[in-house]
């Protein structure tokens, strides 16, 4: 069993996300990688493909759009869990759990529909205060925003041992899109 964890990442939350999933999934599985999607030049010598991609102005970083978009038919032919890396729970208390639930349907529409994927998850990552202009960090604080790192280990750990199951039961590899982590 050989599993790709790949990744696009500007700041490096989402690179951590993906090192720390490649290293959990391989404490089960063997032949598990971590690379960055521009490290990858195929998916077709994996068994089985995890993408997550830093969310930027309400999309992918082109880089991983790119990676789907260059991989699709190969990708459709095996088993891809994808995620996306966002500042949901930054936001003020109202909006956290709507907006991560509007941002992942806008990101799933607009994924090729021709890679059924097993699973596509929303995780926060780490949004600091310089990554703002200091008139709209004002704003934003003022209206219950937040700075930090917010990534929940715990959900992250969760997913990583659905997907892990799912790859450990040997019907799974030979069957994309088939399931729903
Ligand atoms: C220029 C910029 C635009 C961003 N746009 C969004 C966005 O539209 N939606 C979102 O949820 N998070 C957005 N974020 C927050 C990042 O997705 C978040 O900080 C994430 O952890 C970045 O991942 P990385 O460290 O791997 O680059 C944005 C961050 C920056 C710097």
């Amino acid at each position: 069993m050989t599993v790709l964890v790949a990744y696009a990442s500007a700041m490096g939350s989402t690179q951590e996300i993906a090192q720390h999933i490649a290293d959990r999934m391989a404490s089960t599985l063997d032949g598990v990688e971590c690379r960055s999607v521009d490290e990858v030049e195929s998916v077709s010598g994996y068994d089985a493909v995890v993408i997550g991609s830093a969310v930027h102005n309400q999309s992918w970083l082109p880089a991983a759009d790119q990676f789907f978009a260059r991989h699709a038919p190969e990708l459709a032919k095996r088993p891809v869990w994808a995620f996306n890396v966002g500042m949901a729970d930054a936001l003020p208390k109202p909006f956290r759990k709507k907006g991560a639930a509007l941002q992942q349907a806008r990101l799933a529409g607009v994924l090729p529909q021709d890679v059924a994927l097993r699973g596509h998850r929303m995780f926060s990552g780490v949004y600091k205060a310089d990554q703002m202009s200091s008139a709209l960090r004002f704003l934003f604080r003022l209206t219950g925003g937040r700075f930090g790192d917010f990534r929940d280990w715990t959900a992250i750990d969760a997913w990583t041992d659905e997907i892990a199951a799912q790859l450990a039961t040997p019907a799974s590899p030979t069957s994309p899109g088939s399931a729903t982590a």
